[in-house]
């Protein structure tokens, strides 16, 4: 794959003697959304720093955008990252602090009044970010981090904390970058929330690539149920009764035939529920445990 933004070949990483990243090999392609999910302490922020070129790899190959990343300056501009917790000056005005940012990327300092439109920022960018809400400092912290229209996005944790509403809009920014040819790997904890927002999902556990796919495939490599549930009079054969609804364990193969024996036994109020990103991390995370 040539055209790899970034490669990683058998990349290992160790602390103090404890090692932290495990042969990690994977490759990210442009216009790809990936989200890192696993617990605290997985190596997410470790691979995003190495990616960085903020730590190094103590052996394998790890490249981005065609070079090893701790060698000079060349990706700096076609870098974008957003850390766990972004700090800003606190007396500078969100003007102040893109063209400070602006500078360390090589990019001109003014007119960047289009990313302060397309972050919500506009009516406060000459506010100081004192008097920021954490919403704001998110919105900042984003803008920052799409300077230049960096070719590689690093997210770390980006919606943590915050509100719905925001939460969504960055994910549409998200989409729109990655479809103007971005790569954008997005570290992440809270899982379900992620379902529709990457195309692929690497999932680690204790430093170690644990399963790398689409939310499809991951879903059938894991194979749980999608749950059926109903409302019908009498008893639907092969139903379970859970409180005031029935319910039915389904396999993919099983969808259609079950959903066509409900509604011809007059099934009500029926859902149909796939298993979770949560359940399937979970199932993941058994597995390697078993
Ligand atoms: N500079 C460091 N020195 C020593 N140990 C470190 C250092 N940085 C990270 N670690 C350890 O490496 C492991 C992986 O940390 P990392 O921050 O990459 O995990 P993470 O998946 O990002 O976790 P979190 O979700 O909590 O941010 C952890 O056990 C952490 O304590």
């Amino acid at each position: 794959m040539n055209n790899a933004t970034v490669i990683l070949d058998g990349v290992r990483k160790s602390y103090g003697g404890r090692q932290v990243v495990h042969d990690l090999s994977y490759h990210l392609s442009p216009g790809e959304v990936v989200a890192l999910v696993g617990h605290n302490g997985a190596g997410k922020t470790t691979q995003i720093k190495m990616m960085l070129g903020l730590v190094r790899p103590d052996a394998g190959l790890l490249q981005v955008l065609g070079a090893d990343p701790a060698q000079g300056r060349h990706a700096r501009q076609a870098l974008g990252y957003l850390p766990e917790s972004v700090q800003f000056h606190p007396s500078f005005t969100a003007r102040e602090t893109l063209a400070f940012y602006a500078r360390l990327k090589g990019l001109p300092a003014q007119g960047h009044e289009a990313l302060f439109d397309r972050v919500g920022l506009a009516d406060a960018a000459d506010r100081p970010v004192r008097g920021y809400s954490k919403g704001m400092r998110q919105r900042l912290g984003l803008a920052q981090a799409i300077l230049g229209q960096p070719r590689l996005l690093l997210l770390d944790e980006p919606t943590s904390g915050l509100d719905p509403a925001l939460r969504r809009e960055l994910y549409g920014i998200v989409a729109d970058l990655a479809r103007e040819g971005a790569t954008v790997l997005l570290s992440s904890h809270a899982l379900t929330e992620l379902e529709g927002q990457a195309g692929r999902v690497l999932v680690m556990n204790r430093g170690r690539l644990i399963a790398d796919g689409t939310m499809e495939e991951l879903r059938r490599l894991a194979g749980l149920p999608s749950v059926l549930r109903f409302r019908a009079d009498g008893t639907p054969q092969g139903a379970a009764r859970i409180g005031d609804h029935w319910q039915v364990k389904l396999s993919e193969a099983e969808k259609p035939a079950a959903l066509r024996a409900a509604l011809e036994a007059g099934a009500r109020d029926i859902t149909l529920e796939d298993p979770s990103l949560d359940d399937i991390y979970a199932h993941f995370l058994r597995r390697e445990a078993a």
